[in-house]
């Protein structure tokens, strides 16, 4: 990708330059742009090093619409993709597997942050066949439990919330929002005795004991059953949700409707030893080797090594030392969004390259220092390097709409990273608060905020804490609302992956590979982009 500063291939005047520069760099902003004039008409791609790929580095790109180049980098909104002859006739034909390593069965990641990837939403992705990074700021002995508890887990039916009989409906009440089926099973020596919902608990005095407003009549499902005939027992005897059973009659999980709907469509991201997968990251500070070895041996299936700016000394020589251990699993490094960059965590080291800088829904960098990169660009430019090289690399931020997942997909990206979007649902670890007008939000912040800061310094003077926390570069507190039409990571899940089925058979793709080869892209105006989304009303 290149920068019309950098490159000048002829046609391409000052005014067109500013025109575009108005238009398509500020695509939120009201005002139309006329899209023509940010386009190249030459064969000159740009110089090498952080100032773009050569002409022939783009054969491994995206392929533009009408063989234009970009003359200014992009991000998401500033582009679009049009269809293709496709003999790919069904989107359930198409193969979301990727092939970085990391053994996901739909290319999504959860970011490495405190307020979102937990114990809950990792096991809950991980089902689904994505994978959730725990955060370098959770101790090395607690990251041990969580791998051992979501590699625990069952690979089809969701972990139950139980009660004792004898617990009040206050107590139940305030577990029911930590899973989205809605519903906790009540145990008596691991067998379910009956099911509350919220319905049954509201009205009900909060020292009313499970045991009296349970429901007894209970569907109970055998643990294989099969997905078509779970949900047809429960649509016949109007259940939206039942527990699961083993053959000695103990608990083993709970399904909903929609549950039985996903695991025919999803498959989970296993291990070798079929458990469900999960990754830890690391940060750069402290002894890198011992912090990996450590999370390697908990039995983590990724190593994340992330710091805000992962193209410097320290990050190249972390990698060396990790590299030094000789790790069985993938080594993701980052985050940057050049094509050097990129080079140079791969030769130090890393198999896959984490890239973006900036455009993360809690990141404050770009307004604080100017440095980043619209995000389109430097994916579609890091993943150029890293293919030629033989490696990979994942979008790390900024995704806001489905769309944002299948363009960093079409852009060469293997995986993609996304935080906010998943920090307003009920598996994230939060707690679910209320605002004035009713609407349930979580509180979520950046890892580079001076909250994550003050958190990750505790064992500094008090000193050394205030001063690091003049750093910060993230916000601190954020309400991210939880849609009651998708509450939880799966529905967001659901409208994501369907979404990027129907993006690969327009573009005649049944694998992701093959996606990246034949998506064609075209940039758009504010008033394209403006068109394309959905009306409520009337105009
Ligand atoms: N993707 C993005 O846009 C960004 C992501 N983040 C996320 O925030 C979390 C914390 O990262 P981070 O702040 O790197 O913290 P870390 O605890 O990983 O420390 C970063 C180290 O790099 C040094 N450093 C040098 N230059 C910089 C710089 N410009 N910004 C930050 N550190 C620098 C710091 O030293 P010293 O403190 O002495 O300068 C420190 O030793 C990570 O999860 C990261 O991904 C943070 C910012 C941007
Ligand atoms: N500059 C900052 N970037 C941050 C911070 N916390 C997280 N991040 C980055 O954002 C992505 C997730 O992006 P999202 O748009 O999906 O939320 C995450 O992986 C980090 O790279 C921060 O405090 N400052
Ligand atoms: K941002």
């Amino acid at each position: 990708m290149l920068r019309s500063s950098m490159v000048s291939p002829g046609p391409l005047n000052l005014l067109e330059i500013a025109s575009a520069r108005s238009g398509l760099a500020t695509s939120r902003r009201k005002k139309p742009a006329r899209c023509h004039s940010a386009l190249g008409r030459g064969t000159r791609a740009g110089g090498h090093g952080t100032a773009g790929p050569s002409p022939a580095a783009y054969a491994h790109g995206v392929k533009f619409l009408d063989g234009l180049r970009p003359q200014l980098d992009l991000t998401y909104d500033d582009v679009f993709m049009v269809p293709s002859r496709s003999a790919v006739t069904s989107r359930l034909d198409v193969d979301l597997a990727t092939v970085d390593g990391t053994g996901t069965t739909i290319p999504i990641v959860v970011a490495n942050m405190t307020a979102i990837a937990g114990r809950r939403m990792a096991e809950t992705v991980a089902r689904r066949g994505g994978i959730a990074v725990i955060p370098q700021d959770i101790p090395a002995d607690v990251v041990r439990d969580v791998i051992e508890w979501v590699k625990g887990r069952h690979l089809v039916h969701d972990t139950a919330i139980t009660l004792d009989p004898h617990m009040t409906s206050g107590e139940a009440l305030v577990l029911l929002h930590k899973r989205a089926h809605g519903a906790a099973v009540v145990i008596e020596g691991n067998r379910p005795v009956g099911i509350v919902t919220e319905k049954d608990l509201t009205g009900v005095d909060r020292f009313t004991q499970v045991q009296d407003v349970m429901f007894r009549e209970m569907v109970v499902l055998p643990e294989d059953v099969d997905a078509r005939a779970a949900f047809e027992r429960l649509t016949a005897e109007r259940r939206r949700v039942a527990p699961v059973v083993a053959a000695d009659g103990t608990l083993v999980g709970i399904l909903t409707k929609e549950g039985a709907v996903r695991s025919g469509l999803y498959s989970p991201a296993l291990d070798d030893a079929g458990r469900l997968r999960v990754a830890a990251a690391i940060g750069i500070n402290g002894d890198v080797a011992a912090k990996a070895a450590q999370i390697l041996e908990a039995g983590a299936d990724v190593l994340v090594i992330d710091t805000a700016h992962g193209h410097q000394d320290k990050m190249i020589d972390a990698l060396r030392a990790v590299r030094a251990l000789d790790p069985s699993v993938p080594v993701v490094a980052g985050n940057v969004v050049s094509a050097e960059g990129t080079r140079e965590l791969i030769e130090a080291g890393a198999d896959i390259v984490k890239v973006g800088v900036g455009p993360g829904a809690m990141c404050t960098t770009r307004m604080r220092t100017a440095v980043g990169r619209p995000q389109f660009s430097a994916v579609l430019e890091c993943a150029i390097a890293a293919r030629e090289l033989g490696k990979h690399v994942w979008a790390d931020g900024g995704v806001r709409h489905p769309r944002d997942v299948a363009l960093a997909l079409a852009a060469g990206a293997s995986n993609v990273m996304i935080g906010s979007w998943f920090a307003g649902t009920l598996e994230s670890p939060g707690d679910l608060y209320t605002d004035n007008d009713g609407r349930s939000y979580k509180e979520s912040f950046g890892m580079a905020s001076s909250r994550a800061v003050l958190n990750r310094t505790a064992a500094d003077s008090a000193y050394d804490r205030a001063r690091k926390a003049l750093f910060e570069e993230g916000i601190s507190s954020a309400r991210m609302y939880v849609d009651p039409a998708r509450p939880s990571v799966e529905d967001v899940l659901d409208e994501i992956i369907a979404g990027l089925r129907s993006s690969c058979t327009y573009a005649g793709a049944r694998t992701l590979e093959e996606f990246h080869e034949r998506a064609v892209v075209g940039l758009q105006s504010t008033a394209g982009y403006a068109e394309g989304r959905p009306l409520h009303t009337s105009w």
